[in-house]
């Protein structure tokens, strides 16, 4: 039997980083997706083909306490930890431990890019290989899971992420708690610096300074909390669309500037945001955990203007649709 599972990425409209201190965060699924193969080995083992993740042909087998490294970079075993939780995971919740499973992965996501690419191959692996033992989760079950994979790997995370992969849509989050937000197609535009960002390490960085002085950060935490409900209303409001998409433009950018305070902004990242700005855009920040990866800006009536700022900027800009749509059963195979 052979399953192909699907999930997406995402982009946090409001909320990265406050969210991990149980702040509220807004959220939305885009196209870009994740494709995982699951199938039985004879082996015992977990084997993981990772096709197109930026290190290249990587072919890697864990058995018991042995690795089997079929290519010889020395960073592999961390970079497929996501996906080696995650099938550990389904096995031990199928009561499969032993059971030999390969997964091969092909991903349309940049990688440290604050799109939730960790979420996505780790919402897909557990959506194929639950199916392949036979286990019945709903897309909300997995995307629990897909939380605990993220705690696993990286200490800490909030689990906007595996939600929003699991379950699509847009969303506002909330300590584990998800309400559903009206879907609307935002005219947006993502721009990437090409460099990558790795949440475990900002996210533990952002730690260290706030355990440092609590008294300092905790403020700016809040602050990022009262600007989601804010947009949350603005989202929901009858206002006209152009006021609307005004004000949430003004919210994104203190929103930008408070994480810029915490430290998660780079050089070009900052440049990106600026040049989106002043080409028209109504807003712009940062999206995800920074450090490298993405913006986005909110762009109504130029968002090709906008498109071709972020490119003289030296960014790429990434034309993305809202997606209503979360994991994916894709095929199943006899
Ligand atoms: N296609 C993939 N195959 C295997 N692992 C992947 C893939 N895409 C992402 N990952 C895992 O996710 C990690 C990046 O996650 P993270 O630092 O959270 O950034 P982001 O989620 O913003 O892309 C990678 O280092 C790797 O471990
Ligand atoms: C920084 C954070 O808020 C979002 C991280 O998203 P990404 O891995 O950069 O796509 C962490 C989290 O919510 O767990
Ligand atoms: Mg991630």
């Amino acid at each position: 039997m052979r399953v192909l599972a699907s999930a997406p990425a995402k982009i946090i409209l409001f909320g990265e980083h406050s969210v991990v201190y149980g702040k509220p965060a807004i959220a939305a699924a885009i196209d870009l997706r994740t494709y995982v193969w699951a199938e039985f080995n004879d082996k015992g083992a977990i084997r993981i083909e990772a096709k197109d993740i930026r290190v290249p042909g990587l072919t890697v087998s864990f058995s018991e306490d042995e690795i089997y490294f079929e290519s010889d970079y020395g960073k592999a075993a961390e970079v497929l930890s996501y996906v080696r939780q995650a099938i550990e995971l389904v096995r031990e919740e199928a009561d499969a431990n032993g059971r030999g499973i390969t997964v091969s992965i092909t991903s349309q996501i940049p990688v440290g890019a604050g799109l939730g690419s960790s979420a996505a191959v780790a919402v897909a692996t557990i959506g194929a290989v639950s199916r392949l033992l036979g286990l019945e989760l709903s897309n909300e079950e997995v995307g629990k899971l897909g939380h605990q994979v993220e705690l696993l790997v990286q200490g800490a995370s909030s689990g906007i992420d595996p939600t929003v992969s699991a379950i699509g849509g847009f969303i506002h989050y909330e300590k584990g708690k998800f309400e559903r937000l009206p879907f609307m197609e935002l005219p947006i535009v993502v721009g990437y610096t090409g460099s990558s960002g790795s949440t475990k390490e900002l996210v533990a960085m952002v730690r260290r300074t706030y355990e440092e002085m609590p008294e300092v950060i905790e403020p700016v935490l809040v602050a990022m909390g009262k600007i989601v409900e804010k947009a949350r209303d603005v989202l929901l409001s009858e206002l006209d669309e152009d006021v609307r998409f005004a004000q949430l433009g003004r919210l994104m950018n203190i929103n930008h500037g408070l994480l810029d305070a915490l430290g998660v902004s780079t050089k070009k990242l900052s440049e990106l945001v600026y040049a989106a700005r002043t080409a028209g855009a109504l807003g712009a920040k940062i999206t995800g955990a920074g450090g490298g990866g993405c913006m986005y800006a909110l762009a109504p009536e130029n968002q090709s203007e906008v498109a071709t700022a972020i490119t003289i900027a030296g960014g790429t800009p990434m034309i993305t649709r809202i997606s209503g749509e979360g994991l994916r059963i894709e095929e199943v195979l006899p």
